[in-house]
């Protein structure tokens, strides 16, 4: 499944966090690849443990957590600390699927891949290229959102980031594994989520039929969930 999260961030947010972006040091975005991937990236990326990055992560993680579509979509059990990267002119990244394990530099942890997310902290207007293109079973998608919205897509895609034209694309992506591995059975959890909240918003929350549903998503995701 594939979905867009939007205004993850507000403009005053987007604004803040690229402040404090764009002032700090980049480098070149292999110091970060898979081998397949270093093959492909052509781009930098902020140091991972550098203060910008960590201030700035800190910012999206707890808007994430805030988000009720995120978490009903996501399910995060681990949301791997966001890392940043910058397309200049003729910079893009070829075709590859992420790691599928990576670990935790907060905690040493391994975690599973399940989910990969970009957040674009660029407007559109500011550059030309640069969509980043994830294929499907359905066929490919080219996705530029707005600054401070977010595309999530599942990790085992193989996608790539066309190059910039004009202008320069900044972004923050990462990595999330959910309680929930299976993005069918995500899926189903979140479209259950929707539709109990629809009802629940027609019916109120105490109809016997809203706490019965809510029960059996419980008792799904009780099934489903790996902790
Ligand atoms: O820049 C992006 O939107 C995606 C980056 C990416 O695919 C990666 O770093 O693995
Ligand atoms: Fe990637």
């Amino acid at each position: 499944m594939m979905l867009q999260i939007p205004d993850v961030l507000s403009p005053d947010e987007v604004a803040h966090c690229r402040a404090a972006i764009d002032a700090a040091p980049w480098v070149d975005g292999n110091a970060t690849s898979g081998f397949q991937a270093a093959m492909a990236k052509n781009n930098q990326q902020l140091p991972q443990d550098g203060p910008a990055a960590r201030e700035v992560g800190a910012i999206i993680v707890q808007a994430l957590q805030a988000n009720p579509l995120f978490v009903s979509a996501a399910l995060p059990h681990t949301i791997l600390p966001p890392l940043f990267n910058r397309y200049g002119e003729g910079m893009g990244f070829g075709d590859h699927v992420d790691n599928s394990i990576r670990r935790n530099p907060a905690t040493g942890a391994q975690i599973r891949t399940d989910l990969s997310a970009t957040l674009f902290l660029s407007d559109p207007d500011d550059y030309d290229g640069g969509e980043l293109v994830v294929e499907d079973t359905y066929g490919s998608h080219l996705v530029k959102l707005p600054a401070g919205s977010l595309i999530l897509y599942p990790a085992s895609s193989l996608h790539h980031v066309t190059p910039v034209t004009r202008g320069t694309r900044t972004a923050s992506f990462f990595w999330i594994q959910s309680l929930v591995r299976d993005d069918a059975k995500r899926a189903l959890m979140l479209d259950m989520d929707v539709s109990i909240q629809r009802l629940a918003g027609q019916v109120g929350q105490a109809d016997p039929s809203v706490l019965s549903l809510t029960g059996t998503y419980h008792n799904l995701l009780r099934m489903w969930a790996e902790v």
